[in-house]
């Protein structure tokens, strides 16, 4: 893939970068091997046709899907978002025709891009399924095929981390799809399965997509060596830097190198309570959110019909089953996915649902690794139409055609309500979620309220009487509950439940 840079005579971006000044003869010594190493990352020049766009184009896209970008560094480059897949820089032939399945980038992927491309850290923030996996993807090959391949074995280029298997192994299935280059080698890594195999993967791999306790052990044995990572994800990023995640985390950044490194931050949810972690991992990034600003409340997306249905909890598995009985009807039955808080009621709620003769599957952290897939794979597939997760299957998944989400037993914070209720809805289309709220949870009704007026959703009155008052999150407890504990390794830590 062809290079093109600030100084090739393309349209300039529009303020000047530090490169451009004049410097003193005394300096230009120095500065010829820094400028060299500025070059090598800026290597994005709007296209074009990109660049002639009528400045009313543009504002009226940014101002349609109310688009916010913040940068802390005055003098970097201004970049227009990307209208058209015809507005990429040089791509590669594969990664493009299969871009082209899709009509246009999605705004987070227009806003993002062209700053990723020109080497900035980036926060972005954006509803669930919005196609933040490329967003961070495509980025990230371009990068690989636009540099050097690495000569050294078990030193990826980049690594892209993830809460939990499944959506590491999704992660990795769109990269495959996407890039099929010697040079963008990705592999997967994660916990509850063998180590062999993912140590011989990882002496060819340029990508690596992992969890993070598995990384973490395969770099402790020397399996892996991030010295060399220059390009970091870190997908469900609020939920990477939660308690639950914030050691290993920091862990793993370690030994990465910082001035080289660019760091990427993916989220639907970005609470207060973890942005001043998230600043000391990364270079003055640039703030990207799409649909408005996230500062007070978690948003969903507007897309999904949300009904919350205040409830005595001895009425839950009734409703349920009434509710499951109306979409599980005719020829043709609805995928819905039903979340519980716990293992042991999923486990529960599951063997109801079976008894009732619906076709279910289950997934949570009590399952091995490989059922676990299996039964994701089922519920794809639609062998089942019903699927029963704890907050495991919460974040990222994208399953195609999930009709409704029925929350058994709301979660722990109102950031995984959002999210839980994200896997319907998804790239565009329409999406229904059902909540049972009980008095037990009313200390999450105030942050429930402001998702729903928000999304210009009803709020029953009898949510209502709880309260409005949101209260902090606590973020010692948030990740808790949720942490995907490697079940081969010894039981030395504290296992977490999810
Ligand atoms: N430009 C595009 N146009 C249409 N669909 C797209 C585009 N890019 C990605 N998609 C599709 O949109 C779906 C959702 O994308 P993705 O899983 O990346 O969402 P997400 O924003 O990461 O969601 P979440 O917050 O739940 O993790 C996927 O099926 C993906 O293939």
């Amino acid at each position: 893939m062809g290079k093109r840079s600030h100084e090739s005579g393309d349209p300039k971006p529009s303020k000047k970068s530090k490169s451009d000044k004049p410097k003193s003869d005394k300096s230009e010594k120095a500065s010829k091997s820094k400028k060299t190493e500025d070059e090598k990352k800026a290597t994005y020049t709007e296209h074009d046709a990109l660049a002639q766009l009528p400045q009313s184009e543009i504002d009226a896209f940014l101002t349609e899907h109310v688009i916010k970008v913040t940068d802390p560094s005055t003098d970097a480059p201004n970049f227009r978002p990307l209208l058209s897949f015809d507005h990429l820089p040089e791509c590669d032939a594969d990664v493009l025709a299969h871009l082209k399945a899709f009509p246009k980038p999605t705004p987070i992927q227009s806003t993002t891009w062209p700053l990723l491309f020109s080497g900035r850290d980036v926060i972005g923030i954006a509803e669930t399924g919005s196609g933040k996996t490329l967003g961070f993807g495509l980025p990230c090959l371009k990068k690989l095929l636009d540099s050097k391949p690495s000569k050294n074995p078990c030193q990826p280029r980049a690594v892209i981390i993830s809460p939990t298997r499944e959506l590491a192994m999704q992660i990795y299935d769109q990269l495959v799809k996407f890039g099929k280059n010697e040079k963008t080698q990705v592999t997967c890594i994660y916990g509850g399965v063998g180590k062999d195999e993912q140590r011989h993967a990882l002496k060819k791999a340029a990508i690596v997509v992992a969890t993070p306790g598995r990384l973490k052990d395969l770099m402790n044995d020397g399996s892996i060596d991030l010295g060399k990572v220059n390009y970091l994800v870190l997908d469900e990023a609020d939920r990477m830097l939660d308690k639950g995640f914030e050691q290993d985390i920091k862990d793993i950044v370690k030994p990465m190198p910082s001035s080289r490194r660019q760091t990427v931050m993916f989220t639907a949810t970005w609470p207060r309570s973890v942005r001043d972690l998230a600043a000391t991992f990364m270079k003055t990034p640039v703030t990207v959110t799409i649909g408005g600003d996230p500062s007070a409340d978690p948003r969903a997306n507007l897309r999904i019909k949300q009904d919350v249905q205040v409830v005595d909890p001895r009425e839950k598995e009734g409703k349920l089953i009434q509710l499951l009985s109306k979409s599980q009807r005719g020829q043709s039955p609805e995928k819905v996915l039903v979340f519980c808080l716990y293992k042991k009621e999923a486990v529960r709620i599951e063997n109801l649902i079976r008894h009732k003769g619906f076709k279910v599957a289950g997934i949570h952290g009590d399952l091995g690794q490989a059922e676990r897939f299996r039964n994701l794979d089922a519920f794809k597939s639609g062998h089942a139409t019903v699927l029963v997760a704890t907050d495991v299957a919460a974040r990222g998944l994208d399953i195609p055609n999930v009709m409704l989400v029925i929350n058994v037993t709301f979660p722990l914070t109102v950031e995984d309500y959002v999210h839980r209720i994200g896997r319907t809805g998804r790239a565009g289309a329409n999406g229904h979620a059902i909540t049972f709220f009980t008095e037990t949870d009313k200390g999450l009704s105030g942050g429930l309220i402001n998702v729903l007026k928000a999304a210009k959703q009803d709020v029953p009155d009898a949510l209502m009487k709880f309260g409005t008052t949101v209260k902090k999150k606590q973020h010692d407890t948030y990740g808790a509950f949720f942490k995907d504990v490697d079940m081969n390794a010894k039981s030395t830590k504290i296992t977490f439940d999810d």
